[in-house]
């Protein structure tokens, strides 16, 4: 008969089925969490087992390069003694678990394994003092491939980045109350300074403002005032950019295919008390009735501009995901073309840091329609952190990274001249 697990062994268990959803089934964290989490109740063992997966995913290949220097065969990359050491070794060495309780909560993993394997590996790193980095380091093929992208130092702020918790932003409705204390890097934006829960900030309950990074608002910011003109967001939830153009006074169509997505943003819509007509569609097969005067594409992408959030993407996107991704871009870009009056505006943005799903996509676009141009977003729309490139913004990971950083984006606007 098998002991009972001791206390803390639940969410140590939920982290571990976390981490093999990730890295062995390709899934997002966010979406397995219910799955590997079905046995805990309690909302703070949930929170842990994920707080535990997301700095596994973080510090992943150095906690490999810390077990791979203690064991004399290399472990297989999906064996459970590699799993359940790298989660002892990240909670003592990067969330102050102490080092008796990281390894009794996670031996009960091992049960019917080599436990003594396990436990003599833990041990002897602990007595060498082992340490991870102070700068991450990031799995070899992103690395390489933002090294390629963007250069050497970006790919060394992105690594120095995933060691610090990423900035809280909120984007304010109207114009921010002066007494809330925290950095602005943008209108109506303010980067709060110290840790306090979301819902006790100051007009949390009165709507005022909701949590957007600081550069997935610049999308919406590019169309400027709305003046009662139609604008369409496609690929609306949950909502950020919608929220951004609702305050801006445009009339909104927010669509989105995700049933479950879109009731976020209808929650969003009645606190922050803005208004916008909210439609269940998937846009490659979707009409509208009348052409908009703006239109704003945020499409589904990669996420990899936003692996510190969400650290997963680090691992489960290969460039083949990338490259199918970027023909669903061109094909959605296309299609929400067809549906601008002629002089408007149609903003398209992802929170990506490949040039497959930005650039590229951008590029392509123009030089398949004559009757679109680049609309270049001028050095005074935007800080000088972010300036423009080529007419377009492309932020890197580094970009205010003194303030703590933001997103990986890519915008560009275009007009349509006929
Ligand atoms: C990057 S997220 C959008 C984030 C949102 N714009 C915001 O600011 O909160 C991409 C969205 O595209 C939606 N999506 C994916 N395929 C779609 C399709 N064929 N039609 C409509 N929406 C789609 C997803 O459900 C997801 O909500």
């Amino acid at each position: 008969m098998s002991r009972p697990d001791p206390v803390g062994a639940a969410s140590r268990r939920a982290a571990m089925r976390l981490l093999d959803a990730v890295l062995r089934k390709g899934l997002p964290l966010e979406a397995a969490l219910d799955g590997a989490a079905r046995d805990l109740d309690r909302a703070d063992d949930r929170a842990f087992a994920h707080a535990i997966a997301a700095e596994t995913l973080r510090r992943l290949s150095d906690l490999d390069i810390l077990i791979d220097s203690a064991t004399r065969n290399r472990l297989a990359d999906d064996s459970k003694a590699r799993a359940v050491l790298r989660i002892a070794l990240v909670q003592v060495l990067a969330m102050r678990t102490p080092p008796h309780a990281a390894i009794a909560t996670v031996l009960p993993l091992v049960e019917g394994g080599p436990k003594r394997l396990v436990h003599g590996v833990f041990g002897a790193l602990m007595r060498s003092e082992a340490k991870l980095p102070e700068s991450p380091s990031l799995p070899a093929l992103v690395e390489e491939r933002w090294r390629s992208a963007w250069g050497a130092e970006t790919a060394e702020a992105a690594a120095r980045l995933l060691a610090v918790q990423p900035p809280l932003d909120l984007i304010f409705a109207s114009e921010r109350p002066p007494e809330m204390e925290g950095i602005s890097l943008l209108p109506r934006h303010l980067r709060v300074t110290g840790r306090t829960a979301v819902a006790d900030l100051a007009g949390y309950g009165e709507g005022r403002w909701w949590v957007q990074d600081v550069a997935a608002s610049v999308p919406a910011r590019l169309l400027g005032a709305g003046q009662g003109r139609v604008a369409l967001d496609l690929c609306a939830a949950p909502g950020g950019k919608t929220m951004q153009l609702a305050a801006a006074g445009f009339d909104v169509t927010a669509l989105d295919v995700s049933k479950s997505r879109l009731a976020r943003l209808s929650e969003n819509l009645e606190r922050t008390g803005l208004n916008a007509e909210i439609l269940v569609a998937d846009l490659m097969k979707w009409e509208p009735k009348a052409p908009a005067d703006a239109i704003l594409l945020d499409a589904p992408c990669s996420a990899t501009g936003i692996f510190r959030r969400h650290p997963d993407v680090l691992h489960r996107v290969r460039p083949r995901a990338i490259a199918e991704l970027a023909q669903g871009q061109r094909s959605m870009l296309a299609r929400a073309a067809a549906w601008l009056k002629p002089g408007g505006s149609l903003i398209y943005s992802v929170c990506s840091l490949e040039p497959e799903e930005g650039e590229a996509v951008a590029d392509a676009f123009l030089a398949e329609r004559g009757d679109f141009e680049l609309d270049p977003v001028r050095a005074e729309e935007v800080p000088s952190e972010m300036a423009p490139k080529a007419g377009r913004i492309r932020l890197l990971p580094g970009t205010f990274e003194a303030e703590g950083g933001c997103d990986g984006f890519f915008v560009a606007r275009f007009r349509r001249i006929s």
